[in-house]
């Protein structure tokens, strides 16, 4: 096992569970809590010019505070290295999720695309894309929750959601045509393709657009056109849709999206804006933090206000925060 000095004391690495790209995911142990992180390693010298994508995923992510969508906790930077630690999904891939049931029933598939349209409009809401959704970049918690992972592609144009973006990123399987095309675009545009991409994985169990020869693909994909297995129902089948529209004018807006017959089918409530994006103080957390460190809740709770949310105390705060949140006690590892 590769040790890294810049983890010792406060995280103890353990198996990968992922790797890809320019990066490994390994589970670990924050030491002071005992909790469960997953730490994404990335070497600097691999990184080349996707460097700046780093920054510019832990600047998105400090401010992308929302329940369905992967936790910083902590980045840790070296001479070599980047350590980016994120909250375990212990669930793993939707797309295992969805492999191993061949496909969702409608109800299960709602529930979930549901979570998805929760943490895009929170996105799109704050000038976030994604550009990346696809089942592999959706993991599930424990109690089968959502989370969004993998934002190196995320953009937020400087002049707000409405300023088109040029470069091309994303797996071509779930591009929208304009993306593939290389004419300029909407983000908020593409991440809604994209998301009908993912529905119709959800309810189908395979892709709408998939061929081995990326030519066809592309041709697939420029055409519009999919099958819709007998399964679909009507609904099922006019959301999809809306969203594979080849014309993004033509695309449901994430807006409607949230208030789609489909959606709020079952009396299920329209998808809600979440607008959080700072850290409640909550002096439970803080009483069991300062036990410990011996500084007073105000204190604890001043240094972290000034941090850059991105150190050691914050990774503690947020994960006894989210131990609290999950109905657990709130305990901190005594030095041994
Ligand atoms: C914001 O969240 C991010 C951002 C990012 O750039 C990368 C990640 N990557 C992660 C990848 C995997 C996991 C993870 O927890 N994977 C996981 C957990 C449990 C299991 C597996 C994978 C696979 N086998 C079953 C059990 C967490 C973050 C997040």
């Amino acid at each position: 096992m590769v040790r890294y000095t810049a983890l010792k004391g406060l995280y103890d690495l353990e198996k990968t569970i992922g790797s890809g790209g320019f990066a490994k995911v390994k589970l670990a142990t924050h030491v002071a809590t005992g909790e469960k992180v997953a730490i994404k390693i990335m070497e600097k010298t691999t990184l080349g010019e996707d460097l700046p994508r780093v920054k510019l995923e832990v600047e998105a992510l400090k401010t992308l505070l929302h329940q369905h969508i992967c936790r910083l906790y902590q980045v840790i930077e070296t001479e070599n290295h980047y350590f980016m630690v994120l909250e375990y999904c212990s669930g793993g891939e939707l797309f295992d999720h969805i492999v191993e049931k061949n496909r969702l029933p409608e109800i299960e598939a709602r529930r979930f695309f549901c979570q998805i349209i929760s943490a895009v409009a929170y996105m799109h809401n704050l000038g976030y894309a994604h550009r990346d959704l696809k089942p592999e970049n959706v993991l599930l918690d424990k109690e089968e929750n959502l989370k969004l992972i993998d934002f190196g592609l995320c953009a937020k144009p400087k002049m707000g959601m409405q300023a088109h973006l040029y470069t091309s990123c994303g797996s071509p399987t779930y591009a929208a045509p304009e993306l593939i095309m290389g004419k300029k675009y909407l983000g908020s545009e593409v991440d809604i393709w994209s998301m009908g991409v993912l529905l119709y994985a959800l309810l189908c169990g395979f892709l709408p657009f998939d061929d081995n020869s990326l030519e066809n693909l592309y041709k697939k994909i420029l055409s519009g056109k999919y099958e819709e297995p007998y399964w679909l129902s009507h609904d099922s089948k006019a959301l999809i849709k809306s969203m594979l529209q080849v014309d993004p004018v033509k695309r449901i807006t994430i807006h409607e999206l949230c208030h789609h017959p489909w959606i709020t089918s079952n009396s299920l409530k329209p998808v809600v804006f979440i607008h959080k994006t700072k850290f409640e103080k909550d002096d439970e957390v803080l009483s069991t933090m300062s036990a410990i460190c011996g500084e007073s809740n105000t204190d604890i709770w001043k240094k972290l206000m000034r941090s850059d949310r991105t150190d050691y105390r914050t990774a503690t705060y947020l994960l006894l925060l989210d131990r609290k949140l999950r109905g657990l006690s709130l305990k901190i590892a005594t030095k041994s």
